[in-house]
């Protein structure tokens, strides 16, 4: 399913209108009609119904939700927090009707805030249709104002933002002023990249997008690069497939190189996550030193002790590595790994080694190759980049509030250029490709904010691509099954108490979930 922004959604609704002649005012009146649909399965006949419309488009889809609801036989009322002068085009063509019919109606410039926020409290659903994506800037007086008193009633009613809530943006989810908090979004056509951007997760709520005859083809059309949102069916069709005839050859052997003496778990949790999701063979190399330790821990892994220097992996260990490199399907190396000694050095020796291994790099390992980038897109095999905002600031030389601020433009921006996958971790995760193909995950889960979780992504995405996925579908299925087991594992076991262990089983748990669907 497609992202759009702002200029995107109106080239769009353009295009169905003047090419392909729909009428806009049809367009309208369909995305009232699937606003109903959703409001009237969750609002009984008695509920009581309040419309905000403003005077743009948004405002327009009001109109037409007030008019539906009313012949539902809701008790509705709209309120114009506009002057109606102001009110042109398609939304003028349904305010009139509006007006004909003689429905109720309460224009917000002939009563006071306080009269507003009786309505509101009145109200068991409020319908947001005052700002879509034509808003620009901060909300200024007075709507800033109602949005406030709306969000300050919210606690026992239902929130209903048409397309998307009022004072987010559809390009960057950013919030300026105020913004309605939305219980449910029902946006029109496909959801907005400000859906999973900034604070954008904070407002919409559970969102849902509805078709409303602009055809999604229209993007094509137009040839708009648009990214995507993951979905549990793009989900399904990217977790590799396994022969029953298969062997421990056919499923890949992945190599894990991580580990120090401060860090002995990290590089546990990647090899079992491997091991866990599918992964053929998985060899875990680590540290001389605490190999007693993660051997005692690893029994279902093959281990490989490397020469170390005060419980860092040392420049020997490059030899030991070398001459077992070709065995590896897919590496992962970084848990960790700690920043050790002449890391850069080391680094570099070793990806000179590599031949057509495929290789995910995280944690320090991502630290120690920011300066080799340029030479990590002419490896044979393909490179897959795992950071976590910190990381992403530091590989760019640049504050984690930036990185943050512009994740959409960063990821599309760093793949193609040099030429590798990256998943850039996040409440929303994002994953670029070197074509400059986008997808963001809408799941997530604060159980995921844990150490040794990062961990686990690595194993699974490792595991999947020595399974023989393409990257892009590597990395879908990963983030996507990592974050619905952070979800499950917390019903479970409560959003506090999900450890990197139960990250794991919840991952095989959703496989077999998916899998079976
Ligand atoms: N996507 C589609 O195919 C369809 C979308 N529809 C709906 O149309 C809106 C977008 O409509 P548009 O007229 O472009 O803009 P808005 O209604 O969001 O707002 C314009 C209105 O708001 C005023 N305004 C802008 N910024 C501010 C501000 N910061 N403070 C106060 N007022 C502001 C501006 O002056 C204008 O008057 C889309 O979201 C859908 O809901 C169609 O109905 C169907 C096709
Ligand atoms: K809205």
């Amino acid at each position: 399913m497609y992202i759009a922004g702002q200029k995107e959604m109106q080239q769009m609704d353009h295009y169905t209108i003047n090419n392909l002649g729909l009428p806009g005012s049809v367009l309208m009146e369909n995305a009232g009609a699937k606003v109903v649909d959703e409001i009237k399965h969750e609002s009984p006949k008695q509920s009581k119904i309040l419309v905000l419309a403003g005077s743009g488009n948004n405002g327009g889809d009001g109109f037409v939700v007030a008019r539906r609801l009313f012949d539902l036989g809701y008790d509705v009322l709209l309120c114009l927090m506009v002057n109606p002068d102001r009110i042109k085009g398609d939304a003028k063509i349904h305010f009139d009707v509006y007006v004909n019919r003689k429905l109720p109606l309460l224009y917000f410039s002939e009563t006071s805030i306080d009269t507003l926020t009786y309505k509101i409290k009145q109200a068991d659903v409020i319908v947001d249709a005052i700002l879509g994506t034509g808003l620009h800037g901060p909300v200024r007086k007075p709507l800033n104002e109602v949005i406030s008193s709306v969000n300050e009633c919210a606690d026992d009613k239902m929130i209903v933002a048409v397309d998307i809530p009022s004072g987010v943006s559809g390009d960057t989810g950013k919030v300026e002023g105020e913004a309605i908090k939305a219980k449910k979004t029902i946006t029109f056509v496909c959801p907005k990249k400000g859906f999973f951007l900034n604070q954008g997760p904070e407002y919409i709520g559970d969102w849902k997008a509805v078709d409303i005859s602009v055809p999604i083809s229209n993007a094509e059309k137009l040839e708009l690069d648009l990214p995507s949102v993951i979905t549990k069916e793009l989900v399904k069709d990217s977790i590799p497939a396994r022969p029953a005839n298969g062997h421990k050859g056919t499923f890949g052997h992945v190599l894990v190189i991580g580990g120090s003496s401060s860090f002995i778990g990290a590089p546990i949790f990647t090899a079992k996550a491997a091991l866990h999701s599918g992964a053929g063979l998985v060899t875990l190399a680590i540290p001389e030193s605490i190999y007693p330790i993660v051997a005692s821990q690893n029994p279902e892994s093959l281990l490989m002790p490397l020469p170390d220097d005060h419980g860092y992996i040392n420049q020997s260990a490059i030899d030991r590595l070398s001459n077992q490199l070709e065995t590896f399907d897919t590496i992962a190396i970084g848990p960790g790994m700690g920043r050790i000694p002449n890391g850069e050095q080391w680094m570099a020796s070793f990806i000179r080694k590599l031949d057509n291994q495929q290789l995910v790099v995280d944690a320090d390992a991502l630290f120690l190759l920011r300066h080799h980038l340029d030479n990590m897109g002419n490896l044979k095999g393909n490179v897959v980049l795992t950071p976590h905002p910190g990381e992403m600031a530091r590989l760019l030389n640049t504050n984690v509030q930036e990185v943050e601020e512009s994740r959409l433009d960063i990821a599309a921006t760093f793949a193609p250029k040099y030429n590798l996958y990256l998943l850039l971790k996040g409440h929303r995760s994002i994953i670029s490709t070197p074509e400059n193909e986008i997808w963001i995950n809408p799941y997530g889960h604060d159980a995921l904010s844990k150490g040794g979780s990062g961990d686990v992504l690595t194993g699974l995405v490792a595991s999947l691509l020595a399974q023989e996925s393409k990257p892009q579908n590597a990395l879908i299925a990963a983030t996507y099954l990592h974050a619905k087991a952070g979800e499950t594992q917390a019903e479970k076991w409560s959003r506090h108490g999900v450890t990197p262990w139960e990250l794991i089983t919840g991952i095989k748990e959703e496989i077999n979930r998916i899998s079976g669907d």
